[in-house]
């Protein structure tokens, strides 16, 4: 993914910036990360044995070109995800460096993984937001939040309706990090038909009719079933 404001300008005249590395299940280096026993001892705590990674980015966020563009808004990992239940699905993320509020930590509203799942949309932010990066609109701006200050290999782990995003990249260097969202296998798929999940059902249906072709005939759990790769135990549902 490049950000938005390198695709949709100049940004360096015949550079490529990649913000993100996205679905590297089938890269054996990059997906030995997702099979560490160091952090499946803790994502089996929520999943259980049967593990899949159903998600898996390395996230490269770039120097702020000056549009704050590079912020990620607050938004609960579940909206993209039709599959439950929700207690079953954690997510691993881990700094590749050190990251801190000049470089753009995650910043988490604690105790928000207890609410339900919130209506998200594209926020409306004057130097555009990239593609995909729904975020919710009416959370509570005076609830407390904690910016994860974190050093080079520190892991969080955190559930999917935590509500969660990340600030500004201030610095001029590249801030990384790798992560994978676990589910135990045994979870199911839901139909999001009226739900507040229909708007990204929509857009993830019109990004693969165009990218693949696939005209009408991928549902948006087969958007998620052709992805996600067993990591233990067995392939019970998911
Ligand atoms: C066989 C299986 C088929 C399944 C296909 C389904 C594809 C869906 C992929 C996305 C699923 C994302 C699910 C994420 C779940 C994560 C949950 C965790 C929480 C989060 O991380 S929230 C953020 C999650 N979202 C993302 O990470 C999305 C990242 N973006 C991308 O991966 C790509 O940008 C995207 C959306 C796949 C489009 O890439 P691509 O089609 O290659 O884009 P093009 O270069 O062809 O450009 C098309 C069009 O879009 C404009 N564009 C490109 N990049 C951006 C950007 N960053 N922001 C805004 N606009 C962008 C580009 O200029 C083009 O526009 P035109 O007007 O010129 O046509
Ligand atoms: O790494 C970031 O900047 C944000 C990642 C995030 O919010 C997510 O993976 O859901």
């Amino acid at each position: 993914m490049r950000d938005v404001a390198i695709a949709k300008s100049e940004f360096v005249k015949d550079q490529k910036a990649v913000s993100k590395l996205q679905d590297f299940q089938e890269d054996p280096e990059l997906f030995r990360y997702c099979s560490l026993p160091q952090i499946l001892k803790y994502v089996e705590a929520f999943t259980g044995p049967n593990i899949m990674a159903m998600h898996t980015m390395l996230i490269n966020k770039p120097p702020d070109a000056g549009k704050k563009t590079s912020r990620h808004p607050m938004h609960q990992d579940l909206h993209y995800f039709p599959f439950r239940p929700a207690d079953r699905i954690v997510c691993s993320w881990t700094a590749m460096e050190k990251v801190d509020r000049r470089n753009g930590c995650l910043v988490v509203l604690p105790g928000t993984h207890k609410g339900t799942l919130k209506e998200h949309d594209y926020p409306d932010w004057e130097g555009g937001v990239n593609k995909m990066y729904h975020g919710i609109r009416d959370y509570d701006p005076q609830h407390p939040r904690v910016h994860l200050e974190m050093e080079k290999g520190d892991t969080v782990f955190f559930h999917p309706l935590l509500i969660h995003g990340s600030g500004m990249n201030s610095t001029q260097g590249f801030r990384k990090a790798i992560s994978c969202h676990y589910a135990s296998a045994d979870c199911y798929y839901i139909d999001v038909k009226g739900t507040t999940q229909e708007n990204i059902e929509k857009e993830v249906q019109e990004i693969a009719a165009r990218k693949y072709a696939m005209e009408d005939s991928i549902k948006f759990q087969d958007a998620w079933a052709l992805r996600g790769r067993l990591v233990h135990g067995e392939r019970t549902s998911l």
